[in-house]
């Protein structure tokens, strides 16, 4: 059969992971696909010591590629939202399919971007966009394709739990592990995007219309960050028995779906709760299977490319099949034009467990009025300690409230912190049990 002629765009981490792969283990792809896959152009600004480009047409204006006739599946791994935008329109426009690692692209752009491929007929394919390596967009799309599902969550920054996991168990600095992870490639050029969750609501924003059958809203996605965890956070939970962890948190409930990214309390024993390093893992669970978890590396050169060169795999099987036949990109038929899908959730109107950190004035009756705000707002308390004053003549108050809504602990928060005897912020640490585990 004739060769697929791939151009990659970007010869970064993950591109020149692509053309090693692609080039490394050709015989064994040509088998699989049924035809050979060639690189036939690279675009990229500049060469790369770790690819041999000897043979290889390089470009150094990546729009030439998205033209170039004698390319069947433009690869874009320069990543960003607006000059990755323009490069992917033009390839589709060319009749080209696209394979893809940009989430950013994809949470941002998609919907423009599917409507776009699905007028000209191309395919794109966007598997390393979602936990590096872990084939759970495929998982997702299409093996879990008779369930109605539940629930998904997931470690889905591998620069994130990167930074969570040396933190704790070496007590390095936040800066020093995030350079760390920014050398090993983990990091996106703006780490800001990892570590203040950006990167995660991307993946998740990905993962919950494939998931629900919603169209991509990342505008709607609740985003916080690792940067304010503390050390004494981490013990706290430690000594609760949770362990804290970034997680991606997709529910379906009668009301709409929840899109949220946050740093979470969970139960030391659960499976996310150990997952470390660069590792990502992602529980879903569906009505038929049940609990199903997907574990491995969420970044690095090789191992994104892992997930490139399976989506190139794709291409070269569904590459003759007509466009109304192959598997929608976000799984369900038609997204686009069902306006039956549900609401994704304002952060207000969730429903779960918290742990609150205070400071209070070592007076009587100040856990009276703690007790008295949070009863007020129907918010019931599983385990309160009173710690060792440690600052002074304040002492830190650690609570396990059980499940309540959002909008009531907004109200008790704003309570609290106008309390004469609570001093500055109350911490606030959202608890999942995952316990359908
Ligand atoms: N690094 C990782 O572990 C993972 C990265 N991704 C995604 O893969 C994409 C690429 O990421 P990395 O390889 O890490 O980034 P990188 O910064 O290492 O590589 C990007 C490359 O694209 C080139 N580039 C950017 N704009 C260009 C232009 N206009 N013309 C020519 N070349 C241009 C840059 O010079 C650079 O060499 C991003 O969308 C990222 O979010 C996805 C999964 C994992
Ligand atoms: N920066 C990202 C790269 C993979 O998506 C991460 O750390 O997870
Ligand atoms: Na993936």
């Amino acid at each position: 059969m004739e060769p697929v002629r791939v151009g990659i765009c970007g010869l970064g981490t993950v591109g020149s992971g692509t053309f090693n792969v692609l080039t490394r283990n050709a015989d064994e792809i040509a088998r699989r696909a049924g035809r050979p896959i060639v690189i036939e152009q690279v675009g990229a600004r500049r060469d790369n010591a770790e690819c041999d480009l000897t043979d290889i047409h390089v470009t150094r204006d990546i729009f030439e590629v998205a033209r170039n006739p004698d390319i069947d599946v433009l690869v874009e791994l320069i990543g960003g939202y607006d000059v990755a935008r323009e490069l992917v329109l033009e390839a589709i426009r060319h009749g080209k399919h696209v394979v893809t690692a940009n989430k950013a692209l994809i949470a941002v752009h998609g919907n423009e971007l599917f409507r776009a491929a699905a007028e000209q007929g191309v395919i794109v394919a966007f598997e390393a966009a979602v936990a590096g390596g872990i084939p759970v967009i495929k998982s997702l799309r299409e093996g879990l394709g008779a369930n109605r599902i539940q629930w998904l969550a997931g470690i889905i920054n591998g620069t994130g739990n990167y930074i969570l996991t040396h933190m704790r168990d070496e007590g390095r600095a936040f800066d020093d592990v995030l350079a760390e992870a920014q050398s090993l490639g983990y990091a996106e050029s703006d780490p800001t995007f990892d570590v203040e969750g950006i990167d995660a609501a991307h993946k998740l924003t990905i993962l919950a219309s494939i998931a629900f059958g919603v169209p991509l809203q990342f505008e709607r996605a609740y985003t916080e960050g690792i940067s304010r965890i503390t050390a004494e956070d981490v013990e706290q939970a430690d000594q609760l028995g949770y362990i804290i962890k970034h997680l991606g948190i997709s529910r379906r409930t009668d009301e709409g779906v929840e899109l949220r990214v946050h740093p979470t309390l969970i139960p030391k024993e659960r499976l996310l709760a150990n997952v470390h390093g660069v590792k990502n893992a992602i529980e879903v669970m569906g009505d038929a299977v049940g609990p199903t978890l997907y574990y491995g590396a969420g970044a690095g050169a090789e191992p994104t490319a892992s997930a490139v060169v399976a989506d190139l795999l794709d291409v070269a099987r569904d590459i003759a099949t007509h466009h109304d036949y192959r598997t929608p990109y976000l799984a369900f038929s038609g997204i686009d034009h069902d306006d039956q899908h549900p609401p994704i959730l304002p952060m207000e109107s969730i429903v779960t467990a918290y742990y609150l950190r205070l400071l209070a004035v070592d007076r009587p009756g100040v856990l009276a009025r703690v007790a008295t705000i949070l009863a007020e707002q129907g918010v019931s308390i599983e385990a309160l300690t009173q710690k060792e004053a440690t600052e002074g003549e304040l002492v830190p108050i650690i609570i396990l409230t059980h499940r309540t809504r959002e909008a009531n602990m907004n109200e008790a928060i704003r309570q609290l912190e106008s309390l004469a005897d609570v001093a500055g912020s109350v911490t606030r640490i959202r608890v999942e049990d995952l316990d359908d585990a």
